[in-house]
């Protein structure tokens, strides 16, 4: 039993390190923003900023722990990670749910396993493909999510989002899937749904002024 409704939007607040917006303050405040417009649930990153949003939401939070190089396993790569943001007010853990070797030598399923046992959260998956998402949930996720397809092989990373990978593991996989990275508009967040995802992430898109900027810039450029 999630701690969310089905067909719903989950905020993502991050910013990065190089954004004005970096920071526990202005992340709870678009937390703040989301759940009065009708969020369901925040994802958020690091300890600081989930504290800050559990302090300023009522709504569950989605807790991953970014650390380490970004060509390799960085989102919660490791148990002492998910600790972080459980102990600072997470709900539920995102992890890195693809095949690549683990920082502290420990597999998808220990982790999770770790985690179930030593803090009783949920555990989502953020995978890059129709593989991993199966291995990820052999290896006991809760959920899985599409976080990561388009960002772990040598090409660009795609404009769209993967839909087609949502519907094949909603097909397949007898958990919630969760439709996340490069969902731009309400007409792919809602064909994330009706392809089958319990419910859609979106960060760029609502949290992201800069990016939002650019993307209007672009258009007349
Ligand atoms: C690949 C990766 O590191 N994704 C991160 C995961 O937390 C975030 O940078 C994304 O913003 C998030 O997944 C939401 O996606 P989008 O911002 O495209 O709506």
């Amino acid at each position: 039993m999630l701690p969310f409704p089905a067909r719903s939007l989950v905020v993502s607040c991050q910013a990065t390190a190089t954004s004005p917006l970096h920071g526990p303050g202005p992340m709870a405040m678009m937390a703040r923003a989301a759940e009065l417009a009708g969020a369901v649930a925040i994802r958020a990153n690091g300890p600081a900023d989930v504290a800050a949003i559990a302090r300023a939401v009522q709504l569950p939070i989605i807790g991953i722990n970014k650390t380490g190089d970004r060509d390799g396993v960085y989102i919660t790569p490791t148990l002492a990670a998910a600790a972080e943001v459980i102990r600072a007010g997470a709900a539920l853990v995102a992890l890195d749910g693809t095949t690549r070797p683990r920082p502290d030598g420990l597999t998808l399923a220990e982790q999770i396993s770790a985690i179930h046992d030593e803090y009783g959260v949920q555990v989502m998956a953020d995978v890059d493909g129709y593989e991993a998402g199966i291995a990820a949930r052999e290896s006991g996720a809760d959920l899985v999510a599409t976080t990561l397809s388009g960002y772990t092989g040598p090409g660009p990373v795609p404009d769209e989002p993967d839909v087609e990978l949502v519907a094949k593991l909603a097909a397949t996989l007898g958990c919630p899937v969760i439709a996340e990275g490069r969902y731009t508009t309400p007409e792919l967040f809602r064909a994330a749904l009706d392809a089958g995802a319990y419910a859609a992430v979106i960060g760029t898109a609502i949290t992201n002024p800069g990016a939002i900027t650019q993307r209007f810039l672009r258009a007349v450029a």
